[in-house]
């Protein structure tokens, strides 16, 4: 079976969706493919395509399920839609879904809900620094009084955005209807081409690390029968090649990578942003787990102690309410790795929520790690604080 290479004519960038439940991400996503595939770039991947878990990889290398690809006339996005308010969290704070920009999907019937705000404010956390907003569902408010409401729903969106930092005076917002455009009516498709004409002149192209030693951090790992065993993740920086040697920090291992594709398409050469998967020779299915990084040999060295600055999000934000003291021991989300951690407050010895805070941390495992790297605190399936590196012992 021989499958069409991908080929790099545009730039390409990471977006998703993001926003309260039920307000419409995954048919908006499904419209936005289907109005590109019937512009003729890219492929209409229909609402139950995309609202599902991910299935075993039988027919090849694939990437996550969760990812859907298509083009504008200018570029080449990689869309993600996270299934639940939980994945969110999960997939935005461990950097597993690394948005250059987002599309923050808001009902127009229903306005600002709490799951609409928690987005925005993790995006911010993240490092997602630029939003455009769907005011979807506006083929239900669109006439008369509701209008009123729909302007007022969008005075709501645009402050809500300033309050974090985002400049919502400036922030395009686009009243769309995914529903109706997934239907194909003319006067909502053309809202979704509204919309991506936003995207693409409001998300400006990110700085890519092309030049940096290859790293990726592992999100899945899967088996291909007779083939072997696959990683897939975003890369992070640098660039890698079929052929190239590469380490397995975590297994412990050198190897070499036999396969390289992106949205099942082949590749020669895979580059900072893209999100792949690689063909490991010889690595064992077990040897390798989400988390693990794979880098250019001897370009990271894996630490377990260093010192960070640390929000601790307030018991608004979802966070705790009571305060955490030295000896508190919860979860550190870096990257796609989930490890155990010491924390030692020093001599203020306790940080309240809503305190922003340095700190020691003593990890149960060597993982790499640089100053300037984000991570999350978890503690009990919720994140309680967000951090970035500022010394590795
Ligand atoms: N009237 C109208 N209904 C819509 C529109 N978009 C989505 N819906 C409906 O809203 C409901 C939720 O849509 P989804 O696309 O599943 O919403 P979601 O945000 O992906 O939901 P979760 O993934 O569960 O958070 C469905 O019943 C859709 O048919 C729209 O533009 N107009
Ligand atoms: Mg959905």
């Amino acid at each position: 079976m021989s499958k069409t290479a991908y080929v790099r004519t545009k730039p390409h960038l990471n977006i998703g969706t993001m926003g309260h439940v039920d307000h419409g991400k995954t048919t908006l996503t499904a419209a936005i493919t289907k109005v590109l595939a019937e512009r003729g770039s890219g492929t209409f991947v229909p609402f139950d395509r995309i609202d599902r878990a991910p299935e075993e990889a039988a027919r090849g290398i694939t990437i996550n399920i969760a990812h859907v690809e298509y083009e504008t006339d200018t570029r080449h996005y990689a869309h993600v839609d996270m299934p639940g308010h939980a994945d969110y969290v999960k997939n935005m704070v461990t950097g597993a879904a690394q948005l250059d920009g987002a599309i923050l999907v808001v009902s127009a019937l229903d306005g600002i809900m709490p799951q609409t705000a928690e987005h925005v404010l993790l995006a911010r956390q993240v490092g997602v620094d630029h939003i455009v907003v769907a005011l979807n569902k506006a083929d239900a408010v669109a006439d008369g009084e509701d209008a009123v409401l729909t302007d007022l729903v969008e005075l709501e969106v645009r402050d809500l955005l300033t309050t974090h930092g985002y400049g919502g005076d400036s922030v395009p917002v686009v009243r769309v209807s995914g529903l109706r455009a997934l239907a194909g009516d003319p006067r909502w498709t053309a809202s979704v081409e509204a919309l991506l004409d936003a995207v693409d002149t409001y998300v400006p192209m990110p700085e890519r690390y092309l030049d940096a030693p290859f790293l990726l951090s592992v999100e899945n790992v899967l088996t291909i029968t007779g083939r072997g065993t696959v990683v897939t993740g975003a890369v992070e920086r640098g660039t890698v090649r079929v052929g190239d040697r590469v380490e397995v920090l975590g297994a412990s291992v050198e190897t070499v990578v036999t396969g390289l594709e992106t949205f099942g398409k082949p590749m020669d050469e895979a580059q900072a942003g893209d999100n792949v998967a690689l063909l490991l020779r010889g690595v064992g299915r077990d040897a390798v787990r989400r988390g693990h990084v794979v880098a250019a040999p001897g370009s990271v060295v894996p630490a377990r102690r260093f010192t960070a600055q640390v929000y601790v999000l307030s018991a608004r934000e979802g966070g705790r309410s009571t305060p955490v003291a030295t000896g508190y021991r919860p979860q550190f989300y870096i990257r796609t790795a989930d490890v155990v951690g010491d924390v030692d407050l020093g001599e203020v010895g306790v940080a309240r929520p809503g305190d922003t805070v340095t700190m020691t941390v003593e990890l149960g495992r060597d993982v790499p790690l640089e100053t300037g790297l984000g991570f999350a605190v978890r503690e009990g399936g919720r994140t309680v604080g967000a951090g970035t590196v500022t010394a590795v012992e």
